[in-house]
């Protein structure tokens, strides 16, 4: 079965990111009328940059909103490769200040990145999913949250029946030993945004679509949840 595809397609990157941020503080806007409370979890990378920005501007009561990551290099928050940095410095300002975050890094286990799932595990279960908007990126290569081709842990990773809530992973495209949450948990969300830019990567989801073997085609092959796709050339 595959997912629901529903395509938000625009002229160019700023308008994309101002439609993004305002549709997933709705979405939060939403939850917190409904019960009290929102989650957000967010991917990093490059792509997320500007819509953090726009979404830290949003007005909702971000102190009823806990954001969280997709997933995470396992590096600390002072690395220029740390998706939690990239969350402080562009998410979690403005309205947006009184938010709480909650990391996937855990210094306690800063060399061993094993040792933390458990209790990284254990932090985003008490949240209580399913989370209230996610938001995945996709790499070059066809990755989504840190599910990279080749990965030790890919195939664990995936399983639909999968029990983990975060997994490990290590790439030859990951660079550092990554974190993830599990697809299980990707897709126990309330909604499901997909956020890619370029025509290569619209080109490579247009791939997995027709059957090429990404990681990102996990996402696509699965009935839980529609997928919404924002796009910008
Ligand atoms: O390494 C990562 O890459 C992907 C995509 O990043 P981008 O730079 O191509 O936008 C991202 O979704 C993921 O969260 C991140 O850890």
């Amino acid at each position: 079965m595959n997912a629901k595809l529903v395509r938000h397609e625009f002229a160019d990157k700023p308008t994309l990111a101002d439609k993004l941020a305002r549709d997933v503080a709705s979405k939060l806007d939403d939850a917190i009328a409904a019960r009290g409370k929102a989650t957000l979890a967010v991917s990093g990378g490059s792509t997320p940059k500007m819509m953090f920005a726009l979404l830290a501007e949003q007005e909702i009561d971000w102190s009823k909103v806990t954001i969280t990551l997709v997933d995470e290099r396992w590096v600390d928050t002072d690395s220029d490769r740390s998706n939690a940095r990239l969350v402080g410095e562009h998410l979690l300002h403005h309205e947006a200040h009184t938010a709480a975050f909650l990391p996937l890094f855990d210094r306690a286990h800063k060399d061993d990145v094993d040792a933390a799932l458990a209790d990284v595990g254990a932090r985003i279960d008490a949240l209580g999913l399913p989370f209230d908007a996610l938001i995945l990126g996709m790499g070059p290569d066809g990755h989504t949250a840190s599910f990279f081709p080749g990965g030790d842990n890919l195939a664990a990773a995936l399983d639909p029946n999968g029990k983990a809530t975060v997994i490990s992973m290590r790439a030859g495209g990951a660079g550092e030993p990554r974190i993830t949450l599990t697809l299980p948990k990707v897709l126990d969300t309330r909604t499901l945004y997909l956020h890619i830019e370029g025509q290569d990567k619209k080109d490579l989801l247009a791939q997995a679509e027709a059957g090429a073997d990404f990681p990102i085609a996990a996402v696509l092959k699965q009935s839980k949840v529609p997928v919404e796709v924002y796009w910008a050339p």
